[in-house]
């Protein structure tokens, strides 16, 4: 086990290059199911969970080319559905949330798909009856294995119908979208998501030779095809990862230019940066952060305390929230955190209170935090991370922090941020991997 090993206290500088969407590439790569033609992927970050996702498609018999550093060429021609009945599959199967998504492109291309119950952060339940009530209005019979915890499906031909999912689910909706371009008739999802992951996904699934229509919005129509062919697809920047690099040069008063961003995919995620006062400004596609000493949180126009609360697109992204908690630790102001979706997502401000943090753990979806207004530094402790984004915030507070902190279970934000202590070394930042079990000095 790795630990990340920090000295905090000053300030970066520099350009740093977001990666590829790690959950749009847990969709693209799902999709590649869908034909036994060649798709090549571009833009794919080298993380975690897609290197996870990418060895799981392999044993089940595509065929995998890695044509550069980040460009695969899947070809999923021969399929092995006696892969689902190993113990490997069981064991590797639930590793990552984004095995979810094979389901829907199994079951559309071959009548029949199994899963283990998915794995991905502890945040609280992550309940599946979306995908599968999905899947049984298009006409597939579902098992549930409540003692191998493993979800079956299967159908003999799947039919195009109206379905009105019972929450706007991320990967619920890739799911069903990817089980419907290949079923017989018309498939309307309303309730649908629509993050850009998901457009990327619709766009990708048109160019193959679907026919999805009002891409963007939580209605989707589907006209079924009875055959996809292949296409090249490139993965946008992930907006996680532009959204924390933000709150990191503000919490550490950083320079920072982070290049490329696509700021036009990135919808409310600047404006929440904002409403912090962080200052920033687009030049080009590229986000440049000034040096700022302080940042004051906006209110409510009636002088009421802001809320920063998730919402499924447009709304904030959730995954953003435990970033903007950190770096309100340290504005002039006061911010309520309301985390609606994911219960378990905030109790990881024990450790920044442990750090000198001022915040209110209202219950366990929302957090009052009280700014320091960098009154002091923030200081360094011993701490794990519980999660990918409780993780980063971590990092992003031992960075801004007086003193060394040392972050076990980094396996967590490996998950989603490729090359990580790399990538802050050549801004500046005194990070290094250690071994867990080294003795702290
Ligand atoms: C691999 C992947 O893509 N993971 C993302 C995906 O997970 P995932 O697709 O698993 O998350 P879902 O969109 O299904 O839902 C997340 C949670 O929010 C709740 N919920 C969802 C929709 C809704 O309208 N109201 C509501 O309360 C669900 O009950 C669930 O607890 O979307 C989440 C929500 O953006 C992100 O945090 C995850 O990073
Ligand atoms: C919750 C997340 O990931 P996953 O759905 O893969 O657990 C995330 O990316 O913030």
């Amino acid at each position: 086990m790795n630990a990340f090993e920090i000295y905090g206290g000053n300030p970066l500088k520099g350009e740093i290059i977001p990666q590829g969407a790690k959950n749009e590439a847990l969709q693209i790569l799902s999709a590649v199911l869908l034909t036994e033609e060649a798709v090549t992927v571009s833009n794919v970050p080298d993380i975690k969970d897609v290197n996870k996702l990418i060895e799981l498609l392999g044993d089940l018999g595509v065929e995998v080319h890695r044509q550069s550093q980040d460009t695969y060429v899947f070809r999923a021609k021969d399929i092995n559905l006696e892969y689902f009945k190993s113990d490997t599959f069981r064991s590797k199967g639930g590793g990552l949330r984004g095995s979810i998504m094979i389901v829907g492109p199994l079951l559309a291309r071959f009548g029949k798909a199994a899963i283990p119950k998915p794995g991905g952060d502890k945040i609280g339940r992550r309940r599946l009856d979306t995908h599968f009530l999905g899947f049984e209005k298009l006409g597939a019979r579902f098992h549930y294995d409540a003692n191998a915890h493993f979800f079956n499906v299967d159908a003999t031909d799947l039919t195009g119908t109206y379905i009105l999912m019972d929450e706007a689910s991320v990967t619920g909706t890739a799911n069903i979208v990817m089980a419907a371009v290949l079923a017989k008739g018309t498939t309307t999802i309303y309730n649908a998501a629509c993050e850009p992951y998901l457009q990327q996904l619709c766009k990708m699934l048109n160019r193959m030779g679907a026919k999805i229509t009002g891409i963007g919005s939580n209605l989707l129509t589907i006209e079924g095809v009875d055959h996809l062919g292949g296409t090249e697809h490139r993965m946008l920047p992930d907006m996680i990862e532009i959204g924390s690099f933000i709150g990191l040069a503000a919490m550490t008063e950083s320079e920072i230019t982070i290049k490329d961003v696509h700021f036009d995919e990135l919808g409310i995620i600047p404006s929440v940066f904002s409403k912090l006062g962080i200052r920033f400004e687009r030049k080009g596609d590229d986000i440049y952060i000034p040096h700022q000493t302080s940042y004051e949180i906006d209110t409510f126009i009636d002088g009421s305390i802001l809320t920063v609360a998730d919402a499924p697109w447009p709304g904030f992204t959730p995954d953003l929230l435990s970033i903007v908690l950190v770096v309100a630790t340290q504005a002039k102001g006061n911010v309520l955190i309301h985390q609606k979706m994911f219960e378990s997502r905030l109790f990881f401000v024990d450790k920044l209170i442990d750090m000198g943090a001022q915040i209110i753990l209202c219950d366990p979806h929302r957090a009052t935090v009280i700014g320091l207004n960098k009154a002091f530094k923030l200081r360094g402790i011993e701490m794990t991370s519980p999660d990918i984004r409780a993780g980063v915030s971590l990092l992003i507070a031992a960075l801004s922090a007086q003193g060394k902190s040392v972050i076990h279970n980094i396996e967590q934000i490996e998950r989603g941020y490729q090359d990580i202590e790399r990538r802050l070394q050549a801004l500046g930042a005194n990070i290094r991997r250690i071994d867990s079990n080294l003795p702290l000095h």
